[in-house]
C-alpha cells in the first residue's frame, strides 16, 4: 500500500517544558507527526521546507533504503539540503516490521525539535499484546539551537551542557514537577488542566493486561534509563529487530536506539504509577521525566503513593553494561552473521584541537561534509569533490586510550571509506580518554543504510587475538545503533550489500557537529534513478545545468 503525506516545516513558538520557546514543527505539530504503515508498505513524503533561510533534510532512522539511497535524508551525503520554499519527495519502502522515528540531519535541527515517530507494524506480529503506547523521548535547552551551535563553533569552544529538561512524546516540566511532594529539593507541584503544551501525556490502561511500549530515543546529548514504577519489563525487539526476550526492572536507552517491551497491569489497581526517565552516563543536572500510568477507572491526576523509581547511579557503568550484555538476536528469527570478515577497520574515538577548535576525531580525522553530496560525486566519478585518499584503517598500536591525546591535534577531512560490495566488513570502535584528564563518555554510534551484528563490548585496547575469539557469532543481536562505553570498544560487523553512500556516527547531535563521524560507500555504480532534486547543489548541480542548455 502507498501510504502518501504532504509536510510543511516551520519554525514556531511552542512550550515543551513549560518555557517559552521555538521548535521546528511539522503540519504544526511538536513532535511531527506519526507516521504508521505496515511492512511492504511505501511511503512518500512531499516536504515542503517553510524554513526561512536554511536548508532541510530528515532521515528515515531505521529504515534501510534498498534501492533508494537518495532518499535516506543525511544532508551532504545522499542529497543537497532542500532549499527555503522548496518540495522535495522522500519515496521509500518500509521493508522491516519495527519502532523507527525520523529526525532532521543537516546542523542542529534535531535539536529544534525535527523529529517523529515512524512505526511499521507486521502483518501478524510475533508476540501478544492487547494494546500499544508510543513513546518518543528526548532531551530539551532553553537555549536554541542556534546558540548552541554558534557555541560550539566558537573559539574558545562553549559547550551546550546538561539539558534543561527530558521530553516524552515531546513534554516536559522545568519548572514544577508531578512528584514536587517527593523530592528533596523545593520545587512546585505542577497545576496542571491537562491541556498546556508541557503537560505530560498519561498513559490510560486497564488492569490485567498486556501493553506494548514502543520506546525510541532522539536525543541530542543524554543517554537515559526508563522505569515502569512496580512494573516488569519484558524487552522483545531492538532498533526493529526480534530479540530474545528478557526481563528487567527498567532499562538503558541510548540515542538512536529503539526498543519494544511488553508489560503487563498486574499492579494494585487503585492506584497509579510513575513512568521515568533519567540521565545516564553523565553527570546529571536534569530532573527525571515523568509522567503516569493511569489505571483505569482512576482519575489520571491521582498521584502514585511513592515516589518516582530511583535511577542507577549515573556512572555506574557495569549495570549499563549488563543491560547491553543480556541482549541476543532470537535465534529463529534473527539471522546470523557470515563467520568470517573481509576487511576489519578500527576507528579510535577521540576530542581534538584543532586550531584552537574543539573537535571529535575518529583516526584522527575530523570530519567535515562536502559541497557535494557524496552519492552524486561518486555515482558521476567527479574527482574534485572531497578528498579521495583512503582514510585510515586503524590507529597507531601504541596510542594510549587511557590518557589525553599526547598530541591533540587534529585535522579536519572529508574522506570515505570505499567498501567492496558484497564483503563483509567488521567495525572496532574503540572508546579512548578525552581532552581532560580522566574523562571517557559514552557514545552512541549509528550506521544508516543497515543493520549490523553487535559481537561484543570490551573494556580497554581491542586485542586482535583474545578479544576476536570472544565474539558472539553464535546469536548476536542485529542493531542499527550501538554504544561504546568509557575506556572501552565495541565490535560490530555488516555486509556491505546495500549500494549507496551511509553515514556512520555518533548519534550524539553535537559531537557529529563537532566531526564524529565517518562515511562508508558501496556499490554506487549500482545506483539508479537519483531523482535530480537530490543532487541540485554543488559541482552535480553545475553538471545538470549544463545537460539543460
Ligand atoms: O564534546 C564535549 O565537550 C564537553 C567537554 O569535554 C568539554 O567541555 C563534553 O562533556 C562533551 O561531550
Amino acid at each position: 500500500k502507498n501510504r502518501e503525506y504532504k509536510w510543511k516545516v516551520e519554525y514556531m513558538h511552542w512550550c515543551p517544558d513549560g518555557v517559552d520557546g521555538v521548535v521546528i514543527s511539522i503540519n504544526g505539530q511538536f513532535p511531527g507527526p506519526t507516521i504508521r504503515a505496515i511492512v511492504g508498505d511505501t511511503i512518500f513524503v512531499h516536504l515542503t521546507n517553510n524554513l526561512p533561510t536554511e536548508g532541510l533534510v530528515i532521515h528515515w532512522h531505521g529504515i534501510s533504503q534498498i534501492g533508494t539511497p537518495w532518499a535516506d535524508g543525511a544532508a551532504l551525503i545522499s542529497q543537497c539540503p532542500i532549499n527555503p520554499g522548496e518540495t522535495f519527495l522522500y519515496k521509500f519502502k518500509v521493508d522491516k516490521a519495527g519502532t523507527y522515528f525520523y529526525h532532521g540531519h543537516y546542523g542542529m535541527q534535531r535539536s529544534a525539535g525535527l523529529y517523529g515517530s515512524l512505526i511499521v507494524e507486521d502483518e501478524k506480529e510475533a508476540f501478544h499484546y492487547d494494546e500499544e503506547f508510543n513513546l518518543l523521548l528526548s532531551d530539551w535547552w532553553n537555549k536554541s539551537s542556534h546558540d548552541q551551535q554558534i557555541d560550539l563553533s566558537s573559539k574558545p569552544f562553549r559547550w551546550i551542557g546538561e539539558p534543561q529538561s527530558l521530553l516524552m512524546n515531546g513534554r516536559g516540566q522545568f519548572n514544577c514537577s508531578l512528584a514536587a511532594q517527593f523530592s528533596k529539593f523545593p520545587i512546585h507541584q505542577c497545576k496542571l488542566r491537562g491541556d498546556e503544551q508541557y503537560a505530560p501525556q498519561i498513559f490510560n490502561v486497564h488492569p490485567n493486561k498486556t501493553y506494548r511500549l514502543r520506546v525510541a530515543s532522539t536525543t541530542a546529548l543524554a543517554s537515559l534509563n526508563l522505569a515502569i514504577e512496580g512494573h516488569k519489563m519484558m524487552v522483545v525487539e531492538a532498533d526493529g529487530n526480534y530479540i530474545q526476550p528478557f526481563f528487567v526492572e527498567n532499562m538503558d536507552i541510548y540515542s538512536g536506539e529503539s526498543y519494544s517491551i511488553l508489560f503487563k497491569t498486574d499492579q494494585d489497581p487503585s492506584n497509579n504509577y510513575w513512568i521515568s526517565i533519567s540521565v545516564r552516563g553523565r553527570e546529571p543536572k536534569t530532573p527525571q521525566g515523568l509522567t503516569i500510568l493511569n489505571y483505569i477507572p482512576n482519575f489520571a491526576s491521582k498521584i502514585p503513593n511513592s515516589p518516582p523509581p530511583l535511577a542507577p547511579l549515573w556512572n555506574d557503568y557495569n549495570y549499563s553494561k549488563s543491560f547491553s550484555n543480556k541482549i541476543f538476536g532470537l535465534m529463529g528469527l534473527s539471522p546470523k552473521p557470515p563467520t568470517r570478515q573481509n576487511r576489519r577497520i578500527l576507528l579510535l574515538n577521540t576530542q581534538n584541537r584543532i586550531e584552537g577548535y574543539t573537535r571529535w576525531s575518529i583516526n584522527n580525522i575530523s570530519l567535515v561534509f562536502p559541497t557535494t553530496p557524496y552519492l552524486g560525486s561518486i555515482k558521476h566519478g567527479i574527482n574534485n569533490a572531497f578528498d579521495t585518499k583512503s582514510p585510515p584503517n586503524t590507529f597507531s598500536k601504541n596510542y594510549n586510550i587511557m590518557k589525553p591525546p599526547p598530541n591533540p591535534n587534529s585535522t579536519y577531512g572529508n574522506r570515505v571509506y570505499m567498501l567492496k560490495f558484497n564483503t563483509t566488513i567488521d567495525i572496532i570502535l574503540q572508546n579512548a580518554n578525552a581532552l581532560g584528564e580522566n574523562v571517557s563518555e559514552i557514545h552512541p554510534w549509528h550506521l544508516h543504510g543497515h543493520n549490523f551484528w553487535v559481537l561484543g563490548y570490551g573494556d580497554g585496547k581491542f586485542d586482535h587475538k583474545k578479544d576476536v575469539e570472544k565474539f558472539n557469532l553464535k546469536n548476536p543481536p542485529l542493531r542499527n545503533t550501538v554504544v561504546i562505553f568509557p575506556y572501552g570498544w565495541t565490535a560490530i560487523r555488516f555486509v556491505a550489500n546495500n549500494p549507496g553512500v551511509w553515514a556512520f556516527h555518533c548519534h550524539i547531535e553535537p559531537h557529529l557537529h563537532l566531526g564524529m563521524g565517518v562515511v562508508f560507500a558501496e556499490g554506487v555504480h549500482l545506483v539508479k534513478n537519483v531523482p535530480n532534486e537530490a543532487l541540485n547543489c554543488g559541482l552535480t548541480r553545475k553538471m545538470f545545468v549544463k545537460d539543460k542548455h
